[in-house]
This record gives structure tokens, sequence and C-alpha cells, in this order.
């Protein structure tokens, strides 16, 4: 029986990383990852050059309404980024090596710096829709099951076997957001937390829900983790975010359901506060990004 083409082949990564660095002028140090609802801060690019997905060797494609699937190189701050208009989940049946290709693919391309977001459930009784939660720490329910985008056979052009996750977000990045949320009005909006990637794609059950909060989780979702894994693997800085677009259901006493209609709309209503944050923290960080190290 033949064996499948390991989704982290090198020669497929630098294939598609020449055909990007051949399409652009200047090579991006920061790599924004558009969650669902969020694409809109791709808008935030100057000179933009967009390529859609499908016209990248070697690059999966977006199922999920709300993600483009494009990535659309530019400068945002005088930093030269690139932002990723729609990711891949778990649940669109991608292994979590396909899901993370896009960050070896930009590692090679020159990316120093990981900006990650993603729209989740609320599970802390304290948020709210429309709140922002900062990363403080992840939990990783697939890797829990053995899904982990590191299984498999290391490569050590990248990063070593062996990787610590405890400081996987930059205190230093969380300490400049905890400033910017306050500039731009988000204050009582903005919260540290803790996120957890489940599967997905159905929402969670009311045992579910009370389970994740019992074992310290502050807000759920089906994605990020595994991007933050793989950029910590090959040694980026990373920060992240998620946009709370529902609460969790805890209780058997209620009608309402989650459903991925509301959930689009709710991060439409904070969008130009979330598109203001994000360029603040871009500019605040700038000297991480600007060097050629
Ligand atoms: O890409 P993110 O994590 O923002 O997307 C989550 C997972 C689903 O696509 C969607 C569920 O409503 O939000
Ligand atoms: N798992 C999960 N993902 C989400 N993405 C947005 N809202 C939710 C949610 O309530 N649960």
């Amino acid at each position: 029986m033949s064996k499948a083409r390991d989704e982290f082949n090198l020669e497929d990564l630098r294939e598609a990383a020449d055909y990007l660095a051949n399409r652009i002028s200047s090579k991006p140090k920061l790599l924004i990852i558009c969650g669902t609802g969020l694409g809109s801060l791709a808008d935030l690019v100057e000179n933009p050059v967009s390529i859609n997905y499908e016209e990248i060797p070697h690059f999966p494609v977006s199922t999920v309404q709300g993600h483009h699937g494009r990535l659309v190189f530019g400068t945002l701050s005088h930093v030269n980024v690139v932002c990723m208009q729609g990711r891949f989940h778990y649940f669109e049946g991608y292994s979590v090596r396909e899901i993370t290709k896009p960050i070896r693919i930009m590692k090679l391309l020159g990316v120093e710096g990981l900006f990650i977001t993603n729209s989740a459930g609320g599970l802390n009784p304290q948020y709210k829709v429309g709140d922002v939660m900062i990363l403080k720490d992840h939990f990783n329910f697939l890797s829990f099951g053995g899904e982990n985008p590191l299984r498999g056979p290391n490569d050590d052009n990248f990063g070593d076997r062996f990787i610590p996750t405890n400081k996987a977000y930059n205190k230093k990045l969380i300490s400049i957001a905890r400033d910017i949320a306050k500039q731009v009005g988000l204050k009582s909006n903005c919260h540290e937390g803790v996120y957890a990637i489940v599967s997905g794609p159905n929402y969670e059950t009311v045992a579910e829900s009370r389970a994740l909060l019992m074992l310290g989780v502050d807000a759920v979702g089906m994605s990020t983790v595994p991007e933050v894994i793989v950029a910590k693997h090959c040694g980026m800085t990373v920060f992240g975010f998620s946009f709370i677009t529902n609460l969790c259901i805890t209780s058997y006493d209620t009608d309402h359901e989650p459903n991925h209609g509301n959930i689009l709309d709710s991060v439409e209503s904070r969008s130009v506060q979330i598109q203001n944050f994000v360029i603040k923290m871009v500019e605040a960080s700038k000297d991480l990004w600007k060097s050629d190290r």
C-alpha cells in the first residue's frame, strides 16, 4: 500500500513559498490570521496584493461561510504583513498538519510573528457577547486525542522534536494589548483567558459546556491551537485573541441555541473597534517585526 505524502513535505512547502515570493515585492514579517467574521481586518492593509488560495501550489482551500480564502500582502503601520482571510478547520475534514501548512510556508517566506484571531463561545460567567478575550493560554482537546500537528517525522529545519508551550503567548504583547484595549474603548469588554479547541462542527451540549468551565476554560472554539503550536515550533512570536460571539449554554432551562448566522452578525457589530485594536497592536509592536533578523 502506498504511503500518503506528508502534508509537511519540505519540497511542497518550498514550492508554495517560492510561488508567493515571485508574486510580491516585499516579504512579510507578520502573519495575521482572521477568524470567522474577522476577515475585514485584511481591509486595513495598504498597497494590498491578494492571492487566492486556489492559485497557490499545495495550499488548502477554505470551505466555511465567512472565510474568503485568500492571502492579502501589504503594509500595516509600515510593517510588512500578510493576512490570511480565511483559515482551515479540523471539522472541514483537514488533518491538523494540513491546517497548519500555511504557518510553515510563511516561515519559509520570512515571517517572524503571528497575530491569530478567532470567534469563540464564552464560558466564563463574566463574559458577554461582543467581548474580546486575549489568549493567555490554551487547552488542546484535539491533542488529548492524539491529533497534534507535530506528531510524525520532525523536520529539524523548523524546530526541535520536543518543545515547551507553557509560554506560548508572548507576555509583552499581552501587556501592550491590555493598554490598547483601553485606548480603543474596550476596557470593560476585554479579558485575558484560556481558550480551548474542540473539533466541532457542532456546538457544545450543556454537559460539555459545564465540564469545560470546570476545567478552567474561559472560551471555546474550533481553531487556533494547531496553528499556535506549529508557530511556536518554528520560533515565531505569538499573540492571539478571541471575539466572544455567543455564550455557551450551561442551563437546561432555555430555548436558546447558538447558530453560525448570529455568530457572524455579532462580529460585525464591533468590527471598527477590533480593527483599531489590531492596527494599534501592530504599531506598538513594530520594532519586533521591522528588523531583517
Ligand atoms: O475560524 P474560527 O475559529 O473563528 O471559526 C469558528 C469555528 C467555526 O467556523 C465558527 C463556528 O461558528 O467559528
Ligand atoms: N466550539 C465552539 N466554537 C464556537 N465558535 C463560535 N462560537 C462557538 C461555540 O460556542 N463553541
